[in-house]
């Protein structure tokens, strides 16, 4: 190999690469008794590091199919999801999972917490999923997500912003490359609404890649990019022209 074609050789290996989550024509069926929906029709999509893409659309338009598919929780029927260079879909369970724990953070809807452990342990118990040290304390995030004080409480004993942040630490648990929020401001008011968005930009801030499925104005306001799902399928792409910065809430 020339000097100039091992040099760029080298420069390859030690780039990272921007384009941390890519899904290249995404196909999801579903059969159910007698009935069958296709639920995912060929989307394509890319976020890179500390970019935070909005997913908007209607009910039953495949956001939430979408966004399983990306976690490796559920395995497309057609095409394939990327995290860095490494393929995702089309892989058994247990390996999906072990690259989720490793590169991706959940939040999912029902806030992903075992409701008969403390909030801590919850966070405890996802850092277990990875071998090693875990970056960051259970003690720290809970801080950061200024639940310092709930280390002990039970999530049935949280409020909902409490527990929307709750779920947020727990996804937060392994210092994931890659973060994926199903309506992380749901049921929010519109204080704790823009604290969790705060945490959510703060992250993508440090280089993570975020995306967020959501039909709150603000969410897509604080994004990066949107893109629009219909009917399983995407019906536009926009840069957010001028993004508001949520306020400073938390470090
Ligand atoms: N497990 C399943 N079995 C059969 N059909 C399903 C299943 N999960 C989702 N679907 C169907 O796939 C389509 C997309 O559902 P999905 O939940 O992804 O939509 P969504 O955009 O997230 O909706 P919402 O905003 O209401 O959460 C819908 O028609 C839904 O009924």
């Amino acid at each position: 190999m020339a000097d100039h074609q091992r040099l760029l050789h080298l420069a390859v290996m030690v780039m990272p690469d921007e384009r941390i989550l890519t899904a290249r024509e995404l196909y999801r069926f579903y059969r159910a008794d007698e009935e069958e929906t296709l639920a995912l029709r060929g989307v394509s999509l890319q976020v890179q590091r500390g970019e935070t893409l909005a997913v908007v659309g209607p009910s039953g338009s495949g956001k939430s199919t979408l966004l399983a598919c990306l976690a490796g929780l559920d395995e497309p029927s057609g095409g394939e999801v990327r995290v860095g260079g490494l393929r995702i879909s089309h892989r058994p369970e247990t390996e999906r999972a072990r690259l989720r724990a490793r590169h991706i953070g959940v939040l999912l809807q029902t806030r992903n917490l075992l409701p008969h452990v403390s909030i801590r342990d919850n966070i405890r118990l996802a850092q277990r999923a990875t071998a090693g040290r875990p970056a960051v304390s259970a003690q720290e995030l809970l801080g950061q997500v200024e639940l310092a004080e709930r280390t002990h409480a039970l999530p049935r004993q949280l409020s909902g912003g409490e527990l929307a942040r709750a779920g947020l630490a727990v996804a937060l648990a392994n210092s994931p490359d890659i973060l994926l929020a199903d309506e992380p401001t749901g049921e929010l008011d519109g204080e704790t609404e823009q604290v969790v968005l705060t945490l959510l930009r703060n992250r993508a801030a440090q280089g993570c890649a975020v995306l967020i499925v959501t039909h709150s104005a603000e969410a897509v306001r604080v994004a990066d990019r949107v893109i629009g799902l219909e009917d399983g399928r995407t019906v536009g792409a926009a840069v957010v022209p001028e993004r508001q910065e949520a306020p400073d809430v938390i470090g």
